[in-house]
């Protein structure tokens, strides 16, 4: 089966002198959504912004649906939910900021509509649509900062610590919309137990390699 995401032999270093990503490779295909945890530090986040584009490795290739990764060019077939969701709300109503992916993308207003309206019925938020996305709580402002994503229809979605500043219940709604949304991907998060309950491989980041994770 065809890799969504594939990494081959990847080094990445900030600085010489502290190699971080060492030789590292993953493949994710059709049906897979990888788990990943790791000390603080290990190069989590960093493997997401390569596999991103806002980083580009000193070796090694990223490939995301065949196309290679290109540091700095738009991957249209893959979504990012950043560990902040306020780093990504940028309309000045939900329903906006929904669109504004779709719209960038080029697709026609009717399917925006369309597309916007699927996105946040998926993620629990169309009653949110006329809010400002500022003035959102924690966990409204990570639903729609997916549904956003969503609306772009990825073919591979990436999430950091997306539990991260919620409470149980939102962690409760986010883990139920997981386990109905079915978009590959991988989840970097510190909490195994939310891992298992949404992702079908946990693996490990040590010393710049990833790991099975034994459970
Ligand atoms: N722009 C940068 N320049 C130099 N060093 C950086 C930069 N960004 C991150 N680092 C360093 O690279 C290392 C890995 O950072 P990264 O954010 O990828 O870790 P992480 O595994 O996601 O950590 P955490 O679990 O704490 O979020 C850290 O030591 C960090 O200080």
């Amino acid at each position: 089966m065809a890799a969504l995401l594939e990494i081959r032999n990847l080094h990445f270093a900030y600085t010489a002198a502290e190699p971080l990503l060492q030789g590292l490779n993953l493949q994710i295909t059709a049906g897979d959504r990888l788990g990943i945890i790791g000390d603080n530090g290990c190069g989590k986040t960093t493997l997401l912004l390569l596999c991103a584009g806002v980083l580009s490795p000193q070796q090694g290739s990223i490939h995301c649906c065949g196309h290679p990764v290109v540091a700095g060019q738009f991957q249209p077939q893959l979504g990012v939910v950043l560990q902040n969701p306020a780093d990504q709300l940028i309309g000045a109503t939900v329903a906006e900021d929904v669109a504004f992916g779709p719209q960038n993308l080029g697709v026609p207003p009717a399917a925006v509509h369309r597309q916007v309206a699927e996105a946040l019925a998926a993620t629990q938020t169309t009653h949110l649509a006329q809010r400002v996305p500022h003035q959102l709580s924690g966990g409204e402002k990570r639903m729609v900062a997916i549904a956003g994503i969503l609306a772009m229809r990825p073919h591979v979605i990436l999430y950091d610590e997306p539990t991260a500043f919620l409470d149980r219940r939102s962690c409760q709604a986010l883990t139920a919309f997981l386990q109905q949304n079915e978009t590959p991907g991988m989840i970097i998060s510190h909490d195994v137990p939310f891992l298992q309950s949404v992702c079908t491989q946990i693996m490990a980041l040590e010393a710049g390699q990833l790991r099975p994770l034994a459970l």
